[in-house]
């Protein structure tokens, strides 16, 4: 495991053998799977002008980010929390003129200002693909099913999909339900917590219905059919749930439509991805607005998925077969044992010792033979 060390800042660890491996490998089955469906990969820089950074990202503020002054340019950078604002930049700037839909894939760390309870790491491994200039039912399923297929190929089993409709409260309190910013706040923070109670409390008993309506997708979403009466939700119910068909089989659907979590700049339509293996979140994604340079808006899907928590958990962490290699071995061997797929390790000096060094054989004449 990895050993919190005061060497390091809270939140901050070092990935040690076998987990460092086990990331990598997982990293490079998801972008493998998003370049087999048409996602070139772009890789932004760590950090950025602050204020630009800032301006793109959606709900949250330049105090949300972990800042420092660049002693050449003279002006605040920020470290990004979120690669999928800089795929938007890229995707609105150096590549605006890329016929769309554009598909883009990433990987990098990315650092968090504050750890969250679920995950006390800062600095975290982020993996993702946007298809932008496109957030219709037909580039959400893709987008879906993408993210479903780059788990399954990394070997995650069980996975579910838990669907929400993240700008839900807003659509209703600005319409039959009418509520002010302050109102918005506080209804919010009584659906996260499905208080009831909470909710009466607070005047706003006509949001009841949405605390039922939470669970295995097609019972949540009949009862959130029922709740909207006068179908002001109608289009997007229908989305949602023809997002839910086209993935039906490959994973457990669920339904959370107050669910918000993460979910600072989605609008229509988002989804959180678990294992059945793991208790955590494995990432998220949805549809989402870019702003473009000149005034005007994109629409595009993506997902992000986080996979430290798993890797942690032993993921793919694997004791691999390594044999040992003496003083004076059979070098044309070895490099046939490496070329088979075998991994050596070479003895420096006589005093090297197989099994402390790791090694699961040794090399004998032109043999490997089992220690
Ligand atoms: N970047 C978002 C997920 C996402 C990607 N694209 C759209 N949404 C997150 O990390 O929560």
């Amino acid at each position: 495991m990895r050993t919190p060390s005061n060497l390091l800042p809270e939140g901050f660890h070092d990935a040690l053998p076998p987990f460092a491996e086990a990331a990598s490998r997982l990293e490079r089955d998801v972008l493998d799977t998003l370049a087999s469906h048409g996602y070139a990969r772009v890789s932004p820089p760590l950090a950025e002008y602050e204020d630009g950074l800032a301006e793109r990202m959606q709900g949250a503020s330049s105090s949300d980010l972990m800042r420092f002054v660049d002693p050449i340019s003279q002006r605040t950078l920020a470290l990004r929390p979120d690669m999928t604002v800089q795929i938007g930049r890229i995707a609105t700037t150096s590549l605006a003129d890329r016929p769309r839909p554009l598909r883009l894939s990433y990987s990098g760390q990315v650092l968090k200002l504050r750890s969250g309870q679920l995950q006390p790491e800062r600095s975290r491994l982020q993996i993702g693909a946007e298809l932008i200039g496109n957030d219709s039912v037909i580039a959400a399923s893709e987008i879906v099913s993408v993210a479903i297929e780059a788990l399954e190929r990394a070997g995650v089993t069980g996975i579910t999909v838990d669907f929400t409709l993240p700008d839900l409260i807003d659509i209703l309190a600005a319409g039959p339900l009418p509520l002010n910013q302050t109102q918005i706040d506080e209804v919010r923070s009584e659906l996260d917590m499905k208080d009831a109670g909470g909710l009466s409390a607070i005047g706003a008993t006509g949001y009841l219905p949405l605390i039922e309506a939470t669970g295995p997708f097609d019972e949540a979403m009949a009862r959130l059919r029922a709740f909207d009466t006068d179908g002001l939700l109608d289009t997007r119910l229908d989305g949602v749930s023809q997002i839910a068909a086209s993935i039906k089989g490959k994973a457990s659907l669920t339904l959370d439509p107050t669910e918000r979590h993460g979910f600072e700049y989605q609008n229509w339509f988002g989804f959180t991805l678990y294992a059945d293996t793991f208790i955590g979140a494995l990432g998220r994604g949805g549809s989402y607005q870019i702003n473009r340079p000149d005034g005007n808006t994109e629409a595009a899907v993506g997902f992000s998925l986080y996979p430290n928590p798993l890797i942690d958990a032993g993921f793919g962490a694997q004791l691999r077969d390594q044999i040992f290699l003496p003083v004076g071995h059979d070098r044309a061997a070895a490099a046939r044992l490496r070329d088979a797929g075998w991994r050596t390790v070479a003895a420096l000096s006589d005093k090297d010792q197989a099994q402390a060094l790791g090694c699961t054989h040794i090399l004998n004449g032109d043999q490997p033979e089992p220690l």
